[in-house]
């Protein structure tokens, strides 16, 4: 449905844009259709509303009563304001017929009325049951039940996202509990390791080194000429699994399924990009249904250069106000990338502030329930990387306080790892610095699974009454202990959680549900009050900012749960909650560009957030 015949548009458009325009863009009259086609623009209030401009997908529609314009219209039909794009009561534009029916955008299967049916040439081509969309969601989840492997799962998921978008999320919405770990962490961690052999569709763009010097072209392959964010990935370190190359697509794939489900940023505004500089995974480099460049990793200038060019590209085809988000770099490119972008794009890393951001949320909900003050704790982190560093800096921020790296390492060490060394001896095993440092809190950052032995959390739970132990590295086989460990080993004391998500366990008369410290808290809210407010750059108030929205939505009852994040089913209203947060801090700090603020920002957020329900075609 998206490209067709240009032979049939009128000269007026500029010649690069014919490509994509409907061959018949009809404002006026009821059931306008043209028959070449089936392509269909409708004006539920056609003697008012005039088409004044199209462009790449778009039209400006305009009331000449008033002369108010309805603002930028998708006119594939998206149905979510934002304050550049303003939904307008008399614009809609659908596909008809066959093409509807394979248009993931508005296709709605069985839900099709009978109006709509006889409407939109639907008749013949579906069974005649009409069903609702929440039966078509009791099906879809009755299916995916039936699927024993979580990747089968997984690709059911996919496979509706391409068919019936707003099925996909409402499904994914109205379920999140359930399907979260299905299209996220941990399953996408497999989808990826095995993303060669599930490919079947492009879900986003990939810009590899043979598209040096093009770019700007390839971005503008992409159907969605309206983006608001970017997840971008290279792939070089991929949850706690390594290098994955090309197959870090699934990645940004799924973080942004979630900034739509959970942050309610439309779909179509958001691209996944996996730029490809080749992989060091020799395994890959040998499996024949690899889909990425068979090389070494390009490093140095050759890779800086590609990373210019895209960050360069982004700008200038989407404008200021884009947001990227830096997703699974490995260490030395993350930091890097942030720090020289940092000043000019609206970009986070993930990895590091949004995971940082979510960790401090949850330490703030345990000192609010546990008492006692972030500036009283010892810190122990196993892994200083991109999250443990990141967390250690917003704790920092928070308490102006240091974290610990022995500082006679501090030659050897990376760059970002230096501020957090400590003058202490060497230690070899991980339980010799937990006695000898007596941490209250051990955070694993480290990617590595099953490094927090029994010895190590014994330790904390004879040094602590209450020992905190977050397990943070994804997906669940890198964990660094499970829930039933560190629940057991320490007695049922542990406040426990975790990256990847683990069962509720029962221990003695309790039933200890584990909290799942993942960014996946943070992001979609995060990018929603950047996105609502303008922004135009990220500050690490806003990160702050994020984790007290967060933690403020934590109550005793989830506490006594064993709980220091608030459950996920009810995460569209705490990503408002964070937006407004975030978007509060845009307008303090002076960085967000939409003026006036709204007045009410929790209500504008949830205002702005996108629908699955469907609509009604005319
Ligand atoms: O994707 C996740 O679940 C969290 C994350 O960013 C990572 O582990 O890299
Ligand atoms: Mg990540």
């Amino acid at each position: 449905m998206r490209l067709n015949n240009p032979a049939s548009i009128s000269g007026s458009f500029p010649d690069k844009h014919r490509r994509i325009l409907p061959t018949r863009v009809v404002v006026a009259g009821s059931s306008n259709r043209d028959k070449s086609n089936g392509s269909l623009l409708m004006a539920t209030d056609e003697s008012t509303a005039t088409l004044k401009e199209m462009r790449d997908g778009y039209a400006e529609v305009v009331d000449p009563k008033s002369g108010v314009s309805g603002g930028v219209q998708d006119v594939y039909g998206e149905d979510t304001a934002t304050e550049d794009q303003p939904v307008t009561p008399w614009s809609v534009s659908v596909a008809s017929g066959y093409s509807l029916l394979r248009d993931p955008h508005h296709n709605k299967g069985l839900a099709f009325s009978e109006k709509e049916r006889n409407s939109h040439y639907l008749r013949g081509l579906l069974p005649p049951t009409v069903i609702s969309q929440e039966l078509q969601v009791k099906k879809m989840l009755h299916n995916i039940r039936q699927y024993q492997v979580p990747l089968q799962k997984y690709m059911a998921m996919m496979d509706l996202q391409e068919r019936n978008q707003k099925l996909f999320y409402k499904l994914l919405i109205d379920n999140v509990e359930e399907l979260l770990p299905i299209v996220y962490t941990p399953t996408v961690g497999e989808a990826c390791q095995k993303y060669g052999s599930i490919y079947s569709r492009p879900q986003g763009v990939f810009i590899s080194l043979k598209d040096k010097g093009k770019v700007l072209e390839v971005l503008r392959n992409w159907p969605e000429k309206n983006i608001q964010v970017i997840v971008v990935t290279d792939g070089e370190r991929i949850l706690g699994l390594g290098d994955l190359g090309c197959h870090g697509m699934g990645i940004p794939v799924g973080k942004l399924s979630l900034y739509t489900a959970l942050g309610g940023i439309r779909p179509s505004a958001c691209l996944p990009v996996t730029i490809d500089v080749g992989t060091n995974n020799e395994k890959l480099l040998d499996d024949e249904f690899y889909i990425g460049l068979r090389q070494k990793r390009a490093i140095g200038q050759e890779y800086a250069e590609l990373l210019h060019e895209f960050m360069t590209a982004v700008k200038q085809n989407y404008g200021e106000r884009i947001l990227i988000q830096f997703e699974d770099f490995a260490n030395h490119n993350a930091f890097d990338l942030l720090e020289k972008y940092g000043t000019t794009h609206l970009v986070f890393n993930d990895d590091i502030q949004g995971t940082a951001s979510v960790v401090l949320a949850g330490l703030i909900s345990a000192m609010k329930f546990l008492g006692g003050s972030l500036a009283d704790q010892r810190f122990l982190f196993l892994g200083a990387g991109e999250a443990g560093t990141g967390i250690a800096e917003l704790i920092a921020l928070e308490i102006s306080k240091q974290g610990l790296i022995v500082s006679s390492r501090l030659e050897s060490l990376q760059h970002f790892k230096k501020p957090w060394a400590h003058e202490h001896e060497p230690v070899k095993e991980l339980v010799d610095a937990v006695n000898a440092i007596k941490p209250t809190i051990l955070i694993g950052t480290s990617g590595q699974g099953r490094t927090f032995t029994k010895e190590v959390v014994e330790a904390m739970a004879s040094l602590n009454e209450k020992p905190i132990i977050f397990s943070l590295s994804n997906p669940t086989s890198q964990s660094e202990c499970t829930a039933e460990e560190a629940y057991t080993w320490s007695q049922g004391r542990a406040i426990f959680a975790s990256g990847s998500p683990f069962d509720p366990f029962e221990y003695g008369d309790n039933v200890f549900v584990p909290g799942q410290a993942n960014n996946a808290y943070i992001f979609p809210g995060l990018g929603l009050g950047l996105i609502m407010s303008g922004a135009i750059r990220v500050h690490d108030d806003m990160l702050l900012a994020a984790a007290e929205a967060l933690a403020g939505q934590v109550t005793q009852e989830n506490f006594d749960k064993g709980l220091l994040y608030p459950p996920f089913k009810n995460i569209r209203k705490i990503s408002a909650h964070i937006a407004a947060e975030v978007a509060a801090k845009a307008y303090e700090l002076g960085l967000a560009t939409r003026l006036p603020p709204p007045k009410d920002l929790v209500k504008y957020a949830e205002s702005c957030m996108y629908s699955p329900a469907y609509r009604t075609y005319r």
